[in-house]
């Protein structure tokens, strides 16, 4: 079933039509897909991100989710379609660092006003399975970078979004903990058929995906699917990485 079916999509920034950073971009996600996109620096990747979570207006071009037309949608529409059908993971976490970590993760229920019970009954849900529960009480200062992310991803799922937006999600992690946070969302798709889309550099991160988007210039340059081990995903990526030129770090 498509989940999002993204049309003839531009983004021109200012007035000047040379500052195009997105040009009649089309591409479509299946509901429960894990979807990379990738692409030189400057490529769009980010406005990609922004347009689809609706923080930003595209200039032209749709956006269907399910039967909604997102770039239609009222103030109060598009508030209400963030706050109950997205989840958001950043590189830089974007946890309140006063707050612990049980106060972080129910953050998304607070402002949807669910009730004291559920928001209990979801935070044992969600630590559990992100193996969170001795960290509870803890402040986010006390946590590792990998810690944090896995904080970060309960509260990006705590409301049980049905997409999830992660634009560099390891971008502040080692290598070893890069793989777990990338397979504990491979799990996640798998068990709660969340959809995920995800802006990376890394062609490791990139191999844990179903598919992978690479943007050139603001322009759909290329798909590959991973219909083949991991190992052999990840080496299709690399070439066409280097096939695709410009600074990819
Ligand atoms: N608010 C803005 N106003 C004007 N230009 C912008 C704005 N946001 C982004 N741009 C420009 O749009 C282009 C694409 O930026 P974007 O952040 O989407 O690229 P990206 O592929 O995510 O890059 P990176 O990999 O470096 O994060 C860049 O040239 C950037 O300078």
């Amino acid at each position: 079933m498509t989940l999002i079916q993204v049309e003839q999509l531009c983004k021109v920034y200012g007035k000047q039509s040379s500052n195009r950073v997105l040009n009649g971009i089309n591409f479509s996600v299946q509901l429960g897909e894990m979807v990379g996109i990738m692409g030189p620096s400057g490529s769009g990747k980010t406005t990609l991100l922004n347009q689809l979570s609706t923080i930003d207006k595209p200039t032209s071009g749709k956006i269907w989710f399910s039967e909604m037309e997102l770039t239609q949608l009222s103030h109060k529409k598009r508030t209400d379609f963030r706050r109950r059908q997205l989840g958001f993971i950043f590189q830089d976490f974007q946890l309140l660092d006063t707050l612990t970590v049980s106060q972080n993760i129910i953050f998304p229920l607070v402002l949807q006003k669910v009730s004291a019970t559920e928001q209990n009954q979801r935070l044992a849900t969600v630590t559990e399975k992100l193996q969170l529960e001795s960290l509870l009480d803890k402040k986010i200062y006390e946590l590792s970078g990998g810690q944090a992310q896995r904080v970060a991803i309960a509260r990006a799922l705590i409301h049980q979004p049905t997409l999830v937006l992660a634009d560099e999600p390891t971008g502040n992690l080692d290598a070893q903990s890069s793989q777990q946070v990338m397979k504990l969302l491979q799990e996640l798709k798998q068990t709660e058929q969340t959809t995920l889309l995800l802006v990376t550099h890394d062609p490791v991160v990139a191999s844990y995906c179903d598919r992978v988007i690479f943007l050139k210039d603001g322009i759909f340059h290329n798909e590959l699917y991973a219909n083949e081990l991991q190992q052999a995903f990840f080496q299709n990526i690399l070439n066409y990485l280097s096939l695709l030129g410009g600074n990819i770090e």
